[in-house]
């Protein structure tokens, strides 16, 4: 199958001299359309790094990417977020705090140029509903009104009223509770299952993403040590750094 995604030796250094840190090193792999790939390490194995490069939040100091087969460096900005989105860890520093979630969505929805209005309250209402989100106890309150699990709800239907073809979400449960974070988990699956959405998929958590994708890339200290089927990966992992964060996992153990 044709690539939706293609990262060819990504590198990210930040700092110079004796400072220097390679967040990312030499990161190439590829994402199909419609597939989930779950990107997992530990804290500061450069996981965060190499969602904001994709993104284009961050410019690479190595590699290149193509996204349809363009290189994505081409891509104007605009043109590049209406086909990859994201949902952070932190939706609170995301979002304008003097903005109600109407006007959150909105201006969001700015980046497909001119909706009418109905389209654009419909495609409002249908990303809240799908979130688990009812508009009309949501759309006029303000960031610091809501809850973690609702602010992280509102981002996530922010990211999918645009019907991204890439959707990269970083630590997306972690402000949740359990229930939230299979409702969500769940949301993710349905996304590709009924758009044809790819997922990246970043987590430290190796039980959400053996449950959510179909791909695992391990990463430690900025390169990807193993990759391949969640299964052979979880069942047969062969680095030890990958054993060692299975061991981690209770439920993975016998
Ligand atoms: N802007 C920056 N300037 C300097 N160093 C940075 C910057 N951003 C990240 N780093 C460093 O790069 C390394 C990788 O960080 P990154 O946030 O990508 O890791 P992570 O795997 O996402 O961690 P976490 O799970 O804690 O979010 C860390 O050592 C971090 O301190």
């Amino acid at each position: 199958m044709k690539s939706l995604l293609e990262v060819e030796a990504l590198g990210r250094t930040f700092g110079s001299g004796k400072r220097t840190l390679q967040a990312v090193k030499g990161v190439t792999f590829s994402l199909a359309p419609g597939e989930i790939v779950a990107v997992v390490g530990e804290s500061g194995s450069g996981k965060s790094t190499l969602a904001r490069l994709i993104l284009r939040l961050l410019s690479p100091t190595q590699g290149q990417m193509r996204l349809e087969g363009r290189d994505v460096f081409r891509i104007p900005l605009r043109a590049y977020w209406r086909m990859v989105q994201a949902v952070f860890q932190d939706p609170y520093s995301s979002f304008n705090q003097f903005y109600s979630v109407r006007r959150l969505l909105q201006k969001s929805l700015g980046l497909l140029g001119p909706l009418s209005s109905q389209e654009r309250e419909a495609r409002i209402r249908t990303a809240l509903q799908s979130v688990g989100l009812e508009p009309e106890g949501i759309l006029g309150k303000y960031p610091h009104q809501l809850s973690g699990g609702q602010r992280q709800r509102v981002m996530i239907a922010r990211a999918i009223m645009l019907r991204p073809r890439l959707l990269i979400t970083d630590e997306p449960t972690s402000a949740l509770d359990a229930s939230l974070r299979a409702t969500v988990l769940n949301l993710l699956k349905d996304l590709r299952q009924e758009q044809g959405t790819s997922i990246i998929f970043i987590t430290h958590d190796i039980g959400q993403a053996y449950y959510l994708s179909d791909r695992i890339l391990v990463m430690h200290q900025g390169e990807v040590v193993e990759e391949g089927p969640v299964e052979r990966v979880v069942e047969q992992s062969q680095h030890p750094y990958t054993k060692r964060l299975l061991s981690d996992v209770p439920r993975f153990h016998g």
